[in-house]
């Protein structure tokens, strides 16, 4: 039997449908949901979470005319299967697949990319704006969740918006949750505005009186004034200058569609306010959105199931239990995550150390400054952020951090590609961003054990200090307890070869490792891109033909350049060859795959060398042959 889904293939499709099929449609839509997510993995919890949502937004709303801009996109799961690419599902998040986060190339119902939070409001206000200006007569809607309002910029777009005259709708997808348990006085008020008279009375009024129409502008008003001696202040958003609606159920259809029917006929900045469930429709995922935030495969039927083989520790848990040891030894240690606790590796630090344990909400910028004001009373904290998001936090941590000379410690995890997030989300440009900063420095661990030991080594410094590692495990070095340092600033040889020295920044230098062997080639673990070590470096200058680098980070301005600028200030300039990522964005897929594209693997290394090289290699390891 055909489903009322298979009979989607756009929007236009959803809209010939009666409003009573909606609710057929939307569980469908979710059951096809989870057993795709199921295969492919990916970001299922808020996706569960927005299916009438989006089943009501492309019904009601003349899409793709009307824009809207989802915010994060992590929930696009069912925008997508309604927007003509739910056969292309079983490809999510994979190599030449479709992209786990919206993007304009991929659809034109995706009308701006996102991935990073908070983003929405802005770019919806940008887009209403452009169409009062362009004279074009269409909705702009941010659809954002309660975490990601809770970022800064979210709130400098609600300023921006708030007096601004054009059709901009804000929906806020109310789930109570971040990806762990949501923190902050926004979340207290929005608790309060769903737990208040307001909500109790207008959910007793009940759907009728949503769907007999009188705009419910109106009947908010009437409600206000009918409840007279009730004590009903106006809403933050209504102080922002928005017409706030709300709250109302997400998962109910029969709410949903008249409320955003009445909605587009209402003037000015409308924000309407939508109750979900994380994971609704899934039990184990609404019993545990966190597990299910962004789980890898699994079987629907028996749910995530935890693997009892014993696997190599990752970065992230090597940083997790690195900080408790730390925090141990070191009472002025604090712990600060920008709303990642898990993906950071901070659980049981907080379990162990709660008051010492600062979720600051998905805010990076503030995250960084509030670092700042602790380390100038004396403390010693410690930022654990992805190298992505720290991005948000630049100025903050020049200007807050960098200038004033203050111990912030930057554990900074996913640098590198990250595989399945894609472009977004990898940590590419972190070495080259930090390097410029004065008063900074930046260790780039090659393993586990080295991970653990930069992150010893600085913590110890008087000033701020960067060490980035990747997504994932790394070679299996075993990682020895204690608090053990490592020389500041300073690399070690790890193989000796002749003609060609291959100086390695980070998790690369085991690659290297095995393409030094083909090439006979020296194999130098740099450890520090700041201070580079330009006292070994002038050494293995001196000794060898020519000199490649090699980092995962964005050559332009990263290790390499260092190398190479060094070089030059010494009056040495030498043969040079810069390996890492490329002047291109990566996209998503196996992050093996992504590295040997980038011809990052030992056979890339290898080939990359001969290329330039070949003459000198045929010198320095005559019988060895190419790879593969
Ligand atoms: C700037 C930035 N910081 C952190 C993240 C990581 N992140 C992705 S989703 C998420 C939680 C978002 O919560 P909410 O907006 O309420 O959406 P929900 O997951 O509840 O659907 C976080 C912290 C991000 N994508 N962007
Ligand atoms: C959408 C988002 O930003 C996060 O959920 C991110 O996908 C987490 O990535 P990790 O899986 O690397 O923690
Ligand atoms: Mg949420």
């Amino acid at each position: 039997m055909t489903t009322l889904l298979e009979k989607i293939n756009d929007p236009a499709d959803l809209r010939k449908l009666a409003r009573a099929q909606l609710p057929q449609l939307a569980e469908e839509l979710r059951s096809y949901l989870l057993d795709t997510v199921a295969r492919t993995g990916g970001h299922l919890s808020s996706n569960l979470g927005t299916v009438e949502l989006t089943v009501a937004l492309h019904y009601v709303f003349n899409t793709p005319w009307d824009r809207i801009v989802w915010d994060v996109g992590h929930q696009t799961y069912p925008h997508k299967i309604l927007t003509g690419r739910r056969e292309r599902m079983g490809s999510l998040r994979q190599l030449g697949g479709l992209s786990g986060f919206p993007q304009r190339a991929e659809s034109e119902y995706d009308t701006f990319g996102t991935a990073h939070s908070s983003t929405s409001i802005s770019a919806a206000l940008g887009m209403a704006m452009a169409a009062k200006h362009k004279g074009e007569d269409r909705y702009s809607i941010a659809v954002i969740g309660d975490g990601a309002m809770s970022a800064g910029m979210a709130f400098e777009a609600l300023n921006n918006a708030g007096v601004a005259d054009c059709k901009l709708l804000v929906i806020l997808n109310d789930n109570d949750m971040s990806i762990s348990p949501p923190v902050g006085a926004l979340n207290r008020y929005l608790a309060q505005l769903m737990s208040g008279q307001f909500y109790a009375a207008a959910k007793s009024v009940g759907k009728n009186v949503l769907k007999v129409a009188p705009p419910l502008f109106e009947l908010a008003k009437r409600f206000e004034e009918g409840a007279k001696g009730l004590v009903v202040p106006a809403t933050l958003f209504e102080k922002f200058g928005f017409n706030y609606i709300g709250p109302i159920d997400g998962h109910d259809l029969d709410s949903l569609v008249p409320t955003l029917e009445n909605i587009k006929h209402l003037k000015g900045p409308q924000f309407l306010h939508v109750v979900t469930k994380k994971g609704q429709g899934y039990k184990l995922a609404e019993a545990d959105p966190v597990a299910y935030h962004g789980p890898g495969k699994f079987d629907p039927a028996v749910g995530l199931v935890k693997s009892t083989a014993v696997s190599k520790p990752t970065f992230t848990q090597v940083f997790g239990s690195w900080l408790c040891d730390m925090a141990q030894q070191d009472a002025r240690l604090v712990g600060i995550t920008p709303a990642m606790r898990e993906g950071s590796g901070l659980v049981e630090f907080e379990q162990r150390f709660p008051d010492r344990y600062f979720d600051v909400g998905i805010a990076e910028q503030h995250a960084v400054t509030f670092a700042a004001g602790m380390a100038a009373e004396g403390l010693k904290p410690v930022v654990a952020i992805y190298s992505t998001f720290l991005q948000r936090g630049y100025d903050q941590l020049i200007h807050d951090v960098a200038i004033q000379k203050l111990p912030v410690l930057f554990a900074l995890d996913r640098a590198g590609l990250v595989g399945a997030d894609g472009a977004t989300h990898a940590g590419a440009y972190d070495i080259a961003y930090l390097r410029c900063i004065p008063n900074m420095s930046v260790a780039c661990p090659a393993d586990e054990n080295e991970c653990r030991k930069l992150l010893t080594t600085g913590f110890a410094q008087d000033h701020p200090v960067a060490v980035r590692y990747p997504r994932g495990a790394g070679a299996g070095v075993a990682v020895e307890p204690g608090l053990q340092m490592l020389p500041f600033g300073k690399g070690e040889v790890r193989r000796q070869g002749k003609g060609i020295a291959i100086l390695a920044f980070g998790t690369l230098l085991y690659p290297a490792l095995q393409a030094a062997e083909r090439l006979n080639a020296t194999v130098v673990n740099m450890r520090w891109a700041k201070p580079l070590d330009t006292e070994l470096l002038a050494a293995i200058a001196q000794q060898h033909e020519a000199l490649v680098t090699l980092e995962e980070g964005a050559i332009m301005g990263g290790a390499g350049s260092a190398v190479a600028e060094a070089l030059n200030a010494a009056g040495t300039p030498k043969q040079l060859l810069q390996l890492g990522l490329r002047d291109e964005f990566v996209e998503h897929g196996d992050h093996a795959t992504l590295l040997a594209q980038q011809g990052l693997d030992a056979a890339g290394i290898e080939a990359s060398v001969r290329a330039r090289f070949g003459a000198l290699v045929e010198r320095s390891a005559p019988a060895l042959k190419i790879v593969g």
